[in-house]
């Protein structure tokens, strides 16, 4: 048996965290012979609802939960922790779009980033699911100087497991046979789903579609889809955030599939001419733990315009949180 790592998890007596966490100690993130110890924060007032999480947790007898740590205070919380799961914020609700939670949610990123610069493993693995979730990874990675920028990522993958699926139901094929999709830049309705480099089947995605189902409506589906789950439900997506964080997680730690790449919001080295520094959702493959911008992809004019919009944005949140970045 592998020693156990430790696994931080925020907001963890919230909604995604119900649908996550489970997984996590089920071994469907870090895989079936890897015990892991969950280091749970919540804000003081939910520590009885994350009890009541903890005693379902134990109650599920995982044989590769090796202990539980609930706590208010994130030093103890990321106390050398190898992976960390940033959840904890408000989310949005109808008809706000998710840098309405610019204010609300910036100050929890800035003490987090400092509580993991401080206290967390050198090579900690950070994940921001909390909204707007690129923003606040910039944030904590800001707040984290002795920390690599390389370890804060932001999750665009329940992006790119929309678009899969809107793509796999209008051609007919499987999720199984789509390949080299990407969602670059913001986790926000800027968001650019690229289906010029998709194969399904290995044929060309745009072969099987025309452009105007494309642009009307392939890519604003996708784009709005958190809103219309919003919506139907009366609150935001649950159990698909926590599968694309088991994803996204399962990928970086474990490597992503031969032949293909994923979308992860990372920290940018000017790759695509996108301005440095910005967590901006590129096309990356992950080996022996780590990630690497997927290099020569050939952007056409339409691309390079949606893909400079959602930059714009990005760099309309970072200079709304200025005060925030050290
Ligand atoms: N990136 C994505 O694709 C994606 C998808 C879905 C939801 N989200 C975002 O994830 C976040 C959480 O969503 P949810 O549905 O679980 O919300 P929720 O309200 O059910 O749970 C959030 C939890 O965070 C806790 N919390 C608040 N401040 C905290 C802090 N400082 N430290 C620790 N915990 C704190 C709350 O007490 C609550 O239990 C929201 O911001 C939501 O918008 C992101
Ligand atoms: O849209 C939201 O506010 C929640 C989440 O980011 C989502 O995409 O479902």
């Amino acid at each position: 048996m592998k020693a156990p790592v430790r696994v931080a998890v925020t907001g963890a007596a919230g909604q995604i965290s119900y649908s996550l966490l489970f997984r996590i100690a089920s071994g469907e993130m870090l895989g079936k012979d890897q015990p892991v110890i969950l280091q749970l924060l919540e804000i003081t007032p939910a520590l009885e609802a994350l009890k009541g999480v903890a005693m379902e947790l134990e109650d599920c007898a995982f044989p590769l939960l090796a202990g539980i740590v609930q706590s208010d205070n994130a030093t103890i919380a990321f106390k050398d922790v190898d992976y960390a799961l940033l959840v904890g914020a408000r989310p949005r609700g109808p008809g706000m779009e998710r840098k309405d939670l610019l204010e609300a949610n910036a100050a929890i990123f800035s003490a987090q980033g400092k509580a993991l610069n401080d206290v967390a493993s050198r090579s900690v693995k950070v994940l921001v699911v909390g909204n707007p979730a690129n923003t606040n990874a910039l944030i904590a990675q800001r707040n984290a100087p002795d920390l690599d920028p390389r370890n804060f990522t932001a999750m665009t993958r329940l992006d790119h497991n929309r678009a899969l699926s809107q793509l796999a139901n209008k051609t007919g094929s499987s999720v199984n046979d789509i390949t080299h999709l990407t969602i670059w830049g913001n986790h926000s309705s800027t968001q650019y789903p690229d289906l010029y480099q998709v194969k399904v089947s290995g044929g060309a995605a745009m072969d099987l579609v025309a452009q105007d189902w494309y642009e009307k409506d392939f890519i604003p589906t996708v784009q709005q889809r958190g809103a219309a789950i919003i919506k139907a439900r009366g609150a935001s997506s649950a159990a698909s955030a926590a599968n694309a964080a088991i994803d996204h997680m399962r990928d970086w730690a474990l490597g992503t599939a031969e032949g293909d790449w994923t979308s992860m919001a990372v920290y940018s080295d000017g790759s695509y001419g996108i301005q440095k520094g910005l967590i901006y959702s590129f096309p990356c493959t992950c080996a022996d733990g780590h990630w690497k911008i997927v290099q020569g992809v050939e952007n056409n004019a339409f691309s390079r315009e949606k893909m400079a919009a959602t930059e714009q944005e990005l760099v309309e949140e970072r200079d709304a949180v200025a005060h925030l970045l050290p």
